[in-house]
């Protein structure tokens, strides 16, 4: 143990036993830690990490918060990641529930319990930013020493307390970093933009919850009310507060001058302020001319106010509850999964998002089935009948990739065609536009698709004219687009733009439903060969508990190899690929397509076999940029195999054509 360790250790102990009586919070924190959770400053304890199954259950008791608070930590982190800091977000009970940070330190965040899934309550971290916030509820900067693990005196952590609507506690924001100077002071700025930044989270959940109902901002200040009012009252058509934020709660009170108050929620606007609703509902009518007006208390203190409307006419219930169980009638998306709770998370945050006007990011593992969740999206919604254009910016070739989005006109270029070409953006006006793999777009072509989604025009290349376009569009990537962005490969905007709303596929080997996906490839498959076909329950269990590397591409691949050797119609264990008939070897990783014994083996077994090879192996090739080694190497064959076939099949790589 390092010297400032031990000292550190004794301290804690003298402050601990020490009988003074005015000790400051963090002491009085140390004072709990031993009394009340039974720590030992002497045993340093390392980083307590949830299991994931653990986390997702702690992600699901807040999860239409976490979709708000992701836009308000993106913001905070632009501005705090070049000083090294990093963000958590916890839940109440002290578990990181959300986390940005970089990657370049993963090791070291992790060991620290910076980390998704870190436990940071007091009486599992000892006295710490997270946990004492939570204990006191409270904003609080820990800083190194302050914290009671020796363990973790090298960290500086930042913490503010989140409430919801009804005042409980929702969780914790806090940025935190590996080092810094040793002044306090140094944290004070960084103290003040978490509480800065759990406000404005918090607020953006208040108008999430109260989007039914009128919001009065009130504010001393009266440039700023409609910015950042300080307090925010949700109130009905009658005129009766149905929600107030935590600042609200703590400067007003409902009674009127003849001193007898009552609980605020409940309470008629016409108890709070001398003005009476009237003049709620005169601000109210006028808030299309952005006006502000005073409001007194019966306390005699004046407030600028500001009145939100509803953000969907009152009138309107029945639509409203249905958006808010958004049990919309979307077959498409219902059928993309059993009742893998994940799965099914997604399927009801994709229906809340058919037809609203964002850019929607899917984030997933390669296979996972981005763009069948687009496509699902699509068919769900208004557009159905317009085009869906889906462009994989890892298959097209840089120099292609600009004329093939944008088009061009007559003799834009050598070797263009002489009539131009309308691009894939012009393609999928009215439509949908799912942009797979966005991360390796170009940076110049990234400028490019910015000003079209800014613009709402494109303009091929070659002319001077822009043409309105209408789209919605959807992307998506298996990498990490922040690191990009750290790295200077991804324009941070476009991100934002894109980024109106997330959604996360889980992989393959995560998901509860695999009977039921299985059963529905199964079934595609068959439909695809024109017979029937289902799958005995011994090859059922093999598949289930196989670990899946190569996701649902990878599944629908071996289904489909099974299909075409199954003689019965029913796939049997020895239907499955070599790695399946050895139950030992069932988490051995299986290739991305038919194994090469397979295809070879399979090369005189019959027309459809012959007839999808050149398919796979067109597939395999534009997933891998036309680089034939990958292919080669994804499909189990040797290069001079894949020229071979490539040449049988016609396949002629884009830049040869
Ligand atoms: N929920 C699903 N239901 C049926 N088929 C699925 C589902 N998810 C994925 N698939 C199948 O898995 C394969 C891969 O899906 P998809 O191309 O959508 O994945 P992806 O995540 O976009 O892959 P990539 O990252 O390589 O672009 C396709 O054959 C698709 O039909």
């Amino acid at each position: 143990m390092q010297l400032a360790q031990r000292d550190h250790i004794s301290r804690v102990l003298s402050v601990a036993r020490s009988n003074d009586v005015s000790k400051d919070r963090i002491q009085r924190s140390w004072l709990r830690c031993i009394e009340e959770y039974d720590l030992d400053p002497t045993r340093p304890t390392p980083a307590h990490i949830i299991e994931h199954s653990q986390l997702r259950q702690h992600r699901e008791q807040i999860e239409d918060f976490l979709l708000v608070a992701r836009t308000g930590m993106e913001q905070l982190y632009k501005r705090v990641c070049d000083l090294g800091y990093v963000l958590l977000l916890t839940d109440a009970s002290g578990v990181t529930v959300d986390f940005i940070g970089n990657d370049r330190w993963e090791g070291e965040l992790r060991r620290s319990g910076l980390y998704l899934g870190a436990d940071w309550s007091e009486a599992r971290a000892g006295t710490c930013a997270v946990g004492t916030c939570i204990a006191d509820l409270s904003p609080i900067t820990c800083h190194q020493i302050d914290h009671f693990d020796s363990s973790h005196i090298a960290l500086t952590c930042n913490s503010a307390p989140l409430f919801d609507p009804t005042g409980a506690l929702l969780g914790v924001l806090d940025i935190s970093a590996l080092s810094s100077p040793s002044p306090r002071e140094s944290q004070h700025l960084a103290l003040q933009l978490t509480v800065m930044y759990a406000k404005m989270v918090e607020d953006a959940n208040f108008m999430r919850f109260f989007h039914e109902a009128y919001v009065l901002r009130l504010g001393a200040a009266w440039p700023m009310v409609d910015a950042s009012g300080e307090m925010l009252l949700a109130f009905d058509a009658d005129g009766v507060v149905v929600g107030a934020n935590n600042g609200a709660r703590r400067v007003l009170r409902a009674g009127s001058d003849r001193g007898v108050s009552c609980a605020l929620v409940g309470s008629s606007l016409d108890s709070i302020f001398r003005e009476g609703s009237a003049e709620v509902w005169r601000i109210g009518r006028n808030a299309l001319l952005n006006e502000r007006t005073a409001l007194t208390t019966f306390d005699h203190d004046v407030f600028y106010a500001h009145v939100i409307s509803p953000s969907v006419a009152p009138g309107r219930r029945t639509e409203l509850a249905q958006m808010a169980e958004p049990d919309v009638s979307a077959p498409a998306l219902d059928r993309l999964a059993g009742d893998d709770p994940q799965m099914q998370r997604l399927i009801r945050q994709a229906k809340r998002l058919v037809n609203k006007s964002v850019c929607i990011l899917l984030h997933g593992e390669t296979g996972t089935g981005k763009e069948v969740v687009a496509k699902a999206l699509h068919e769900s919604s208004d557009r159905c009948d317009k085009p869906f254009v889906a462009i994989n910016c890892a298959a097209i070739p840089e120099s292609l990739i600009e004329s093939e989005l944008f088009g061009y006109t007559a003799g834009a270029f050598t070797g263009g065609r002489s009539k131009g070409m309308k691009g894939l953006i012009a393609q999928a006006d009215g439509g949908t536009l799912f942009l797979d793999e966005i991360g390796d777009m170009p940076i110049h072509l990234q400028t490019r698709l910015l000003r079209v989604l800014a613009e709402k025009e494109v303009t091929p290349l070659g002319s001077d004219r822009a043409q309105p376009i209408r789209l919605t569009v959807v992307a998506a990537s298996h990498r990490d687009l922040r690191k990009l962005i750290a790295d200077g490969l991804f324009r941070e905007d476009l991100y934002y733009r894109l980024c109106g709303a997330t959604l996360y596929l889980p992989a393959l080997r995560m998901r509860e439903d695999k009977t039921y996906l299985i059963n529905l490839l199964v079934a595609e498959e068959a439909a695809e060969m024109g017979c029937e076909a289902d799958i005995d329950p011994a090859a059922m269990a093999l598949l289930c508990g196989h670990a899946w590397p190569g996701n649902v591409r990878q599944l629908r691949n071996v289904l489909r190899f099974a299909l075409a050797v199954s003689d019965s119609g029913r796939i049997r264990v020895c239907d499955l690929p070599d790695e399946f008939m050895e139950p030992s070897l069932a988490h051995r990783p299986a290739p991305q397509a038919p194994a090469p014994t397979a295809m070879s083996s399979m090369a005189g077994s019959g027309p459809r076999w012959s007839e999808r090879e050149g398919e796979w192996l067109l597939e395999a090739l534009q997933r891998h940029k036309w680089c034939v080694t990958a292919a080669a190497a994804e499909l189990g064959l040797c290069r001079a195999t894949v020229y071979r076939r490539m040449k049988r099949h016609g396949i002629v790589p884009p830049n040869q054509l």
